[in-house]
């Protein structure tokens, strides 16, 4: 578990136990699904959010946030917390979050790795673990880096390791991690009439405090796939969600090029308008780097309400933050 001293986060058990609690309390707005098991066996669960009895779900866009995909990045889990909480109990009070509520369907998937998550915590001290704990064939090394093993140019750019023992080793194969394939087939069942009904997502990471948008492939601003208008798009919401959170938006190759990353997939392949939030602590690491202290969780985690609120007012039509209906 996690240290005494920081028993506020909340460890899977937990979890789990505290968002069958928000299930209990808002049966109208939230429904769970198991959508997959981990490499070890534990549920991967999504969240959706919704007025059920508002229009049929087939009219609302639908927004994905996704937690946890790296297993010593604790507070994006208590980022999915918040964020079931604030809109629980928000539906009915408070007016943005009512009307996305009402015109929105929400997934969140709060933990894609909880193996690693439970292993950085398993001795009571941090591991610094970032990977899942699946078995690689002909090495005492364990782990695939789930950001890099999304089938969307695996390996293709120098963004990931073919290295067992490396933090980004990228996996066997495109999907090789099981985390990853329950996500993306989660993803791909969201196919509706042949359209993809899920508009816009944010991958939460930490840390660095940046809202990164794709490519992490390449270097360039466009590519096959990625046309101006895109990119452009990407960038007007992508900056105005970051002067929103204090956070610095950029492409996430500004950062380092990645390959096989969610936000390349989901883009590239489901044309899914994808971010990646690094939260709290900043570049520096000042303020506990992978560990910051439990004091920080409340207000770190409502630092992206903002940001959350304007990708879901956005999710019907990203091209009109350019004045563009396309
Ligand atoms: N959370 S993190 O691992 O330090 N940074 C992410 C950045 C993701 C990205 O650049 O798309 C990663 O390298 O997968
Ligand atoms: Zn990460």
């Amino acid at each position: 578990d996690f240290p005494p001293a920081d028993s506020k986060y909340h460890n899977y058990a937990r979890a789990m136990a505290e968002i069958d609690a928000d299930l209990a309390a808002y049966p109208s707005l939230m429904s769970k699904q198991v959508i997959g098991k981990s490499y070890e066996g534990r549920d991967i669960i999504a969240v959706k959010v919704t007025n059920g009895s508002a229009t049929t779900d087939a009219a609302k866009p639908e927004v994905l946030f996704t937690h946890h995909q790296h297993a010593r990045e604790h507070l994006t889990v208590e980022m999915a917390l918040y964020l079931l909480k604030e809109f629980g109990s928000q539906y009915g009070k408070d007016a943005r979050v009512t009307k996305m509520l009402d015109s929105r369907v929400v997934w969140i998937v709060p933990d894609v790795n909880p193996d690693g998550g439970e292993y950085d915590i398993a001795t009571g001290t941090y591991r610094g673990w970032r990977k899942n704990r699946q078995p690689n064939a002909g090495s005492n090394s364990r782990g695939t880096d789930t950001n890099r093993n999304w089938d969307y140019k695996w390996g293709c750019c120098g963004g990931s390791s073919g290295s067992t023992g490396s933090e980004t080793y990228r996996g066997s194969g495109p999907e090789s991690a099981p985390e990853v394939k329950v996500v993306a087939d989660f993803v791909r069942s969201r196919v509706v009439g042949g359209k993809q009904q899920i508009k816009a997502a944010i991958d939460f990471h930490t840390y660095s405090e940046l809202v990164l948008w794709p490519f992490g492939w390449t270097y360039d601003d466009t590519a096959p796939g990625m046309t101006q208008d895109d990119r452009d798009a990407f960038a007007a919401v992508g900056k105005s969600m970051a002067a929103s959170n204090g956070y610095t938006p950029e492409q996430s190759s500004d950062l380092y090029i990645t390959d096989g990353s969610i936000d390349d997939w989901l883009w590239g392949n489901q044309k899914v308008f994808a971010y990646t939030f690094e939260m709290y602590p900043d570049a520096s690491g000042a303020g506990g780097g992978f560990y910051p202290p439990a004091s920080v969780i409340d207000r770190e985690v409502a630092r992206n309400r903002e940001a959350v609120l304007q990708l879901l007012e956005n999710a019907d039509c990203m091209y009109r933050s350019i004045g563009k209906e396309q």
